[in-house]
């Protein structure tokens, strides 16, 4: 149950295809108990996942940071979960940042990173993340396949899109926490209109689970205008970036 990945364009095919050509299955530890993630992101107000992130394709380096540090210091900011980048060639994350945060905070993670067969979910699961991050313009029509195998798996699913197209997919896979990337994975091209666009969208079709924004977010105003339709909000490089990154969350949703 492996997607076609031999159409997917640009930097988003690359790193899908070379992710895919590395998994080989081993025995994985027995799953630790995790806190969940949608009860967290629906708690009153706009949720923040904030991200622990090396480096990314669109900005290069972003901050050495030890994981746990930047866990920490999230979770004393505000954050209500954590998402732990695990792809190590263009994101410099590995699993074992995933399980050494999952050791240091008790917030739910949400494994981010490529997931292009079905093994993926389960070391997600085993190395402690509530949630993987699954994305339709990888999946395609096998997303409510990947959604139901991560359920099998008692792991739950941020289920991103882009397109209108996209959205379709996920709403008709039964998507209960949906992301709308304002970045288009393919050019890395940002445009916050496309989030409130398609979350709009996502709710006049009669989605009622869990709506998050995604990138490009750096200032307090953009975080007040999602307020009333979305119920979380991912942040990465923007809080990397910042000196103090407990400070700077607080700064963000305070
Ligand atoms: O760093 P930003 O612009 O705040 O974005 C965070 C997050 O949305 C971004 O890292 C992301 C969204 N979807 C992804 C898929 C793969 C890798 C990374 C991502």
């Amino acid at each position: 149950m492996r997607p076609d990945l031999s159409r997917v364009p640009g930097v988003l095919g690359e790193i899908a295809r070379k992710r895919a050509s590395e998994v080989a299955p081993y025995p994985l530890p027995e799953p630790p108990s995790v806190p969940s993630f949608k009860e967290a992101l629906l708690r009153p107000g706009l949720s923040v996942i904030a991200e622990v992130k090396r480096q990314s394709p669109s900005e290069g380096l972003i901050r050495e940071v030890d994981p746990v540090e930047a866990a920490l210091a999230y979770a004393r900011g505000g954050a209500r979960a954590v998402s732990v980048l695990t792809e190590p060639h263009r994101f410099g994350g590995s699993l074992l940042d995933l399980k050494r945060v999952r050791e240091a905070v008790d917030l739910p993670l949400l494994r981010k990173d490529f997931v292009v067969d079905p093994f993926m979910l389960e070391e997600a699961r085993a190395f402690g993340a509530s949630a993987a991050l699954l994305i339709v313009a990888l999946l395609g029509e096998l997303t409510g396949a990947y959604l139901e195998e991560a359920r099998r798996l008692g792991l739950e699913a941020l289920v991103e899109v882009h397109t209108e197209r996209e959205l379709e997919i996920a709403l008709e896979a039964g998507a209960e926490v949906l992301g709308i990337n304002n970045r288009d994975l393919a050019t890395l091209h940002i445009n916050l209109e496309t989030a409130p666009r398609l979350g709009r969208l996502a709710r006049k079709r009669g989605f009622g689970g869990v709506l998050v924004a995604e990138s490009g977010y750096s200032r307090k105003e953009e975080l007040k205008a999602l307020e009333g339709l979305f119920d979380a909000v991912l942040i990465g490089t923007s809080l990397m970036r910042a000196p103090d990154l407990e400070a700077a969350l607080r700064e963000l949703v305070g």
